[in-house]
Formats: structure tokens, C-alpha cells, sequence
């Protein structure tokens, strides 16, 4: 049953220390779908994506990519499936010692022994297709505007060509046009490449431009999922609140009776 899904969470939880962060979370991915999960600032959307990535190690539940449980798999076993996912984190995340284009083909050299001479032409076209000119490549991101920087971690997580990709809020701080053309790419990876793309954005146009599915999680548990198609008419109050940006409903009156 879950081979038709990619990744399927189920029932995650994670707590730290007496904060209870993800609560029993279920998310079915389909497989070379783009998934968008929306939810408020701190509901546990980088905790659950930093679950699946094997980072950090969830209390309970199960996550399995392609069928395998990854949560009862050792060392070397996560880190072959840690290889099928490209992730482009909050930050950016990159080396600051290390140039533009080492930080692009880091994955290409480390992971699949590449040379520097074959993994920069490479690094160089990513750049581009992130609109990044190659003149970027031999800059060190101490030199780069934050915007430009999120670019990079963003030619980071495709160079691989992974089968799975995350993207922690990958327009943020970027400007309108440069937040499109990052939305192409993540529709682009998912239509050229087969990719299946999991994104975190609060950012509802990028929503309406990059989602197959949409998750909403609130308070640690997924409360609605659905096709794109169907997010405007989802018939839940908390739903509707959060993508029309209403300070009044039901997630207001959660935030003043706590
Ligand atoms: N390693 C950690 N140790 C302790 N607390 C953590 C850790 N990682 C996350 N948290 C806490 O878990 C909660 C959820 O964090 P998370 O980053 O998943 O939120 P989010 O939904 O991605 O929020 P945002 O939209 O603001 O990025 C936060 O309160 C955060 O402080």
C-alpha cells in the first residue's frame, strides 16, 4: 500500500524536553508529486522534514521512503536513502569556506567521488538554471546578498538530480520575479526529472504555483490534506483562516486562550 507513496509518515511524534513539537503526524507523499505543507510558524514543518532526512530521531511513528521503515535501518542503510534526497534548508546552509561552486558540487564530489574538473562545469550550469551567471562560481557566500546565497543552497539540493527534494521555504527573502523562477524550478524538477518535492512555504502564491497537494499542519498533527484543486473549498475553518490570512478564527482564539 505505501509503495504508492514515496515517503509515508506515520504517526511521528518529537518532543524537546516538555514541548510536545510533532504529535503524532501522518503524511502521505505520492510519488513524483510536489507536496506543499503550509502551518504556522513553529507547528514542527522543518522538525518533521529534519525527521525524514534522518537527522533528528522522532519518539514514535514510522517513516518509510520507497517501503523501507528508514527509522529501523542502520547507519549505512540511512545514509544510502539520505542520498536519494537533495534539501535546501531554511538558511541556506552553506560552507563559508569553501566557493560558490564547491558548495554546489559538494554532493557530486563527496558523495559520488567526482572530480573537481567534471563537478564544475556542472556547478556552473545549476547556477544558471538558479540565474546565477558563472562569474558567481569562484565567490566564497560571505560575498553574496541573502537572496543569492538561497539560490546557491537551492543549485545545491538539485545537482544531484535527486529523486527527492526538500525545500524549506525557498522563496523567502527573494524578490517577486526571482521568487517565480524558483517555483518554475521546483515545477520543472518535479515535471522533467520524475522528482518528488517536498515544500515548506508560507508564501501562498508559491503555494498556488508549485502544489499537486497541499498539508496543513497545526499543532504538531496534519489536519487537512488535499489536492491543490480543492484548497480553496477544503469546508475546514482553519484552512480557510490561515490561506486568506485572517487574524480572526479558530486558530487566533488557540493563540489568546493559551
Ligand atoms: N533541535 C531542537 N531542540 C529544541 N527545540 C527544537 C529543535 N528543533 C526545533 N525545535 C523547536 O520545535 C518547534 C518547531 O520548530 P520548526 O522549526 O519545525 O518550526 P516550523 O514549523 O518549521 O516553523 P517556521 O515556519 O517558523 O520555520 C519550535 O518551537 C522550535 O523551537
Amino acid at each position: 500500500m505505501s509503495a504508492d507513496y514515496k515517503i509515508a509518515a506515520r504517526g511521528v511524534s518529537k518532543s524537546f524536553g516538555r514541548k510536545h513539537v510533532l504529535r503524532g503526524a501522518d503524511l502521505l507523499v505520492p510519488r513524483g508529486q510536489s507536496t506543499v505543507i503550509i502551518g504556522g510558524s513553529g507547528t514542527g514543518k522543518s522538525v518533521l522534514l529534519k525527521c525524514i532526512l534522518g537527522l533528528i530521531e522522532p519518539d514514535a511513528g514510522r517513516i518509510e521512503i520507497d517501503g523501507v521503515d528508514i527509522l529501523k535501518e542502520g547507519p549505512r542503510s540511512r545514509r544510502d536513502i539520505r542520498q536519494k534526497i537533495g534539501m535546501l534548508f531554511q538558511g541556506g546552509a552553506l560552507f563559508d569556506s569553501l566557493r560558490v561552486w564547491e558548495n554546489v558540487a559538494f554532493g557530486l564530489m563527496q558523495g559520488e567521488r567526482m572530480s573537481a574538473r567534471d563537478a564544475k562545469p556542472i556547478a556552473v550550469q545549476k547556477l544558471g538554471q538558479v540565474g546565477l551567471g558563472p562569474d558567481v562560481a569562484d565567490l566564497f557566500p560571505a560575498e553574496l546578498s541573502g537572496g543569492m546565497q538561497k539560490r546557491v543552497g537551492l543549485a545545491r539540493a538539485i545537482a544531484r538530480e535527486p529523486e527527492i527534494l526538500f525545500f524549506d521555504e525557498p522563496t523567502t527573502g527573494l524578490d517577486p520575479i526571482m521568487a517565480g523562477v524558483i517555483n518554475d524550478l521546483i515545477r520543472q524538477c518535479v515535471a522533467d526529472l520524475g522528482a518528488t518535492a517536498v515544500t515548506i512555504t508560507h508564501d501562498m502564491t508559491s503555494v498556488r504555483h508549485i502544489a499537486d497537494q497541499v498539508a496543513m499542519i497545526y499543532q504538531g498533527q496534519f489536519i487537512w490534506c488535499g489536492p491543490i484543486g480543492e484548497l480553496d473549498q477544503s469546508g475546514n475553518a482553519y484552512v480557510d483562516q490561515f490561506i486568506h490570512g485572517r487574524a480572526d478564527g479558530p486558530i487566533a482564539l488557540q493563540v489568546r486562550s493559551a
